[in-house]
């Protein structure tokens, strides 16, 4: 069931235009970040009930993604955790293909699964670890 709501861009313009890419290409373009695999996820305001589409890399296991609220080891999560906090039914969307997924915190052992992950598809997040004190949370989405 498509998510119902008003797009609102990213202020971010290199995310912005991404995201412009990605969906008017039908995920045939703008798919990538340095050359390594990016979905895109439309989720739902929590205050303003508007539709955001965050690209985020490309974490996959048997049909389900991991979404690594790294925000480049800012000190503060990235304000779509915060979202997917507060509405976890979302669109994620890899290449041409879109599934309504539901995401979940993940936590312990299950988390550190999907850490392993994380860091296998884009390595970088092992260093946006070690910058930042705070535990870079992860979401597990599933198709609902
Ligand atoms: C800048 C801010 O973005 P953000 O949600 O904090 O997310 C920051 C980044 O994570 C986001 O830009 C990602 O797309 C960056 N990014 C990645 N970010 C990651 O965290 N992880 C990744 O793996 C990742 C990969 C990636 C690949 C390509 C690319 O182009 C970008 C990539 C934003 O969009 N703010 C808006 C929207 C705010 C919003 O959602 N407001 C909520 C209220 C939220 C609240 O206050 O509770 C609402 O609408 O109701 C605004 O300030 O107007």
């Amino acid at each position: 069931m498509p998510l119902e709501g008003e797009y609102e861009p990213s202020p971010e313009t290199w995310v912005r235009n991404q995201v412009e890419l990605y969906e008017s290409s039908g995920g045939t373009e703008g798919t990538t970040m340095r050359g390594m695999p990016v979905v895109l996820v439309t989720n739902v305001g929590a205050k303003s009930g508007k539709l955001r589409k965050t690209p985020l890399m490309r974490v996959e296991h048997e049909g389900a993604y991991a979404l690594v609220a790294s925000n480049g080891g800012a000190v503060k999560h990235p304000v779509w955790y915060h979202n997917l906090v507060a509405s976890p039914l979302v669109e994620l969307r890899d290449g041409p293909q879109v599934w309504d997924m539901k995401a979940r915190l993940v936590t312990g052992e299950e988390r550190a699964t999907w850490w392993e992950r994380a860091v296998a598809a884009f390595a970088d997040y092992a260093d946006y670890q070690r910058r930042t004190d705070r535990e870079i949370p992860v979401f597990v989405v599933e198709r609902s």
